[in-house]
């Protein structure tokens, strides 16, 4: 059934609104205009709605195989459609880790049998991701890896991301990093900061990140590899990318919600939903975020949508697994709070979680226009609703947001030119 979108605002290049129909046929945009005439199509009323590229967020834990107990493709696909993402990445910390052909096979035929949005799999680095020997990029790429990446861990090795970056580098595929130097981290919860010492929590100190990079945007520029760092969160870690670009080194970034919005002196006390790796840093440190993304040192905006059940949650600050869950609150707390704040515009946080992602990493989404691909999300700017978690379609409802009033909630979501979610409708 081709769909007809009537009466929507699109974001126009100067961020202006702009009133336009939008007319899909099979899986393509095919007419973007103003009074599309209707022709027996699905007609989808978008009246005071925001219209956007579906959103795409590149790091996001699925799970499966291995713990379905936190989530799965399928809850996990429909939570992102919630969410008015249509292209996730999911990462390869999972039972087994996608780093043989049978592995990644094996997870792309499940992404087949039950994904409800477009799910982009990594494969690892290393073998288990345990950092002791190179998965084989080649067979792997050629089986529809994504990119690669050891996310849940840093690779320990120099001369072992060496070798994973000049066999990324001759097959065109990016390394993905998880920063984190494990001689520097003595077993810590938190950010070396003041709530650590406050609660005698070990701390997790900033350079544990930041000389991983460091390391990495050396290697990258010999091995000549597009170098991704993930969920970046310390004004040194801003500073050493942001050199990097500068002395022409292919390097990239993405920050999360949750280092935007929050630091260390906002965790209200004992509360394992404000447990992430990397953690919730100091006061500068998230300013020096904001700033890297206006200035483009971070390109572009991620989840880390981290899934844990209540019980694995409840086991104490030291104990307790880290990650917080993104997908269903991204867009409306970073509506709420940066743009209507007027820190960033709205046009800048739609391109940050659309176009930003897509180019970093070469994919053909990310933009409403004729012949693109129809991926679309409607937004409701103006609608307010408190966060709640036991309305998520994840399995996991671990957030630190509970209860944050937002507006601009994710309204439809379309993918590939069919309607995926609608609120309030259950969707097939
Ligand atoms: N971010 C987290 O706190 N946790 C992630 C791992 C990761 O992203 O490093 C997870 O898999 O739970
Ligand atoms: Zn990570
Ligand atoms: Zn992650």
């Amino acid at each position: 059934m081709n769909l007809l979108i009537k009466n929507g605002n699109i974001l126009a290049e100067n961020g202006e609104l702009k009133k336009q129909d939008i007319r899909v046929e099979g899986t393509k945009i095919l007419e973007i205009g103003e009074n599309l005439a209707e022709n027996g199509e699905h007609v989808l009323d978008a009246e005071g709605q925001l219209i956007v590229p579906g959103l795409i967020d590149l790091h996001v834990h699925l799970r499966e195989p291995g713990g379905e107990h936190k989530e799965t493709i399928e809850t996990g696909t429909m939570a992102a459609a919630a969410g008015g993402f249509t292209t996730i990445a999911a990462m390869p910390n999972t039972r087994p880790v996608p780093d043989t052909v049978e592995n990644l096979t094996n997870l792309n035929n499940r992404i087949e049998e039950t994904s409800h949005v477009r799910v982009l799999p990594y494969a690892s680095i290393t073998i288990r991701e345990a950092g002791k020997e190179l998965t084989d990029f080649v067979s792997l790429k050629e089986t529809g890896a994504f990119a690669f990446t050891d996310d849940g861990v840093g690779v320990q090795q120099a001369g072992m991301m060496y070798e994973a970056m000049k066999k990324a580098a001759a097959i065109d595929a990016a390394v993905v990093a998880h920063c984190e130097d494990n001689s520097l981290i003595y077993g810590g919860a938190v950010h070396d900061g003041e709530f650590a010492a406050k609660h005698d929590i070990p701390g997790i100190p900033s350079i544990c990140e930041s000389v991983h990079i460091a390391r990495d945007v050396l290697i990258a520029e010999a091995a000549g590899c597009h170098y991704h760092v993930c969920h970046i969160s310390t004004e040194g870690s801003v500073r050493t990318v942001r050199d990097a670009k500068k002395a022409g080194i292919r390097v990239t970034a993405e920050v999360t919600p949750h280092h935007l919005l929050l630091c260390d002196e906002d965790i209200p006390g004992i509360d394992t939903n404000f447990k992430m790796n990397p953690p919730l840093r100091g006061k500068k440190d998230q300013q020096a975020l904001i700033e890297g993304l206006l200035e483009g040192t971070i390109d572009f905006i991620a989840t880390d949508h981290a899934p844990h059940t209540a019980e694995e949650k409840a086991a104490g600050m030291k104990s307790a697994p880290f990650g917080i869950v993104g997908l269903e609150t991204a867009f409306p707390l970073l509506y709420t709070h940066l743009v209507q704040k007027g820190l960033i515009t709205l046009k800048q946080l739609v391109d940050w979680m659309t176009i930003k992602p897509a180019q970093a990493f070469g994919l053909p989404y990310g933009k409403l226009e004729e012949g693109a691909v129809a991926d679309i999300a409607l937004i409701d700017l103006q609608a307010e609703k408190a966060i709640d978690p036991e309305k998520f379609y994840s399995k996991g409802k671990n957030t630190p947001f509970a209860g944050w009033k937002c507006n601009g909630w994710p309204t439809a979501t379309i993918s590939e030119g069919k309607l995926v979610w609608q609120e309030g409708k259950v969707q097939a």
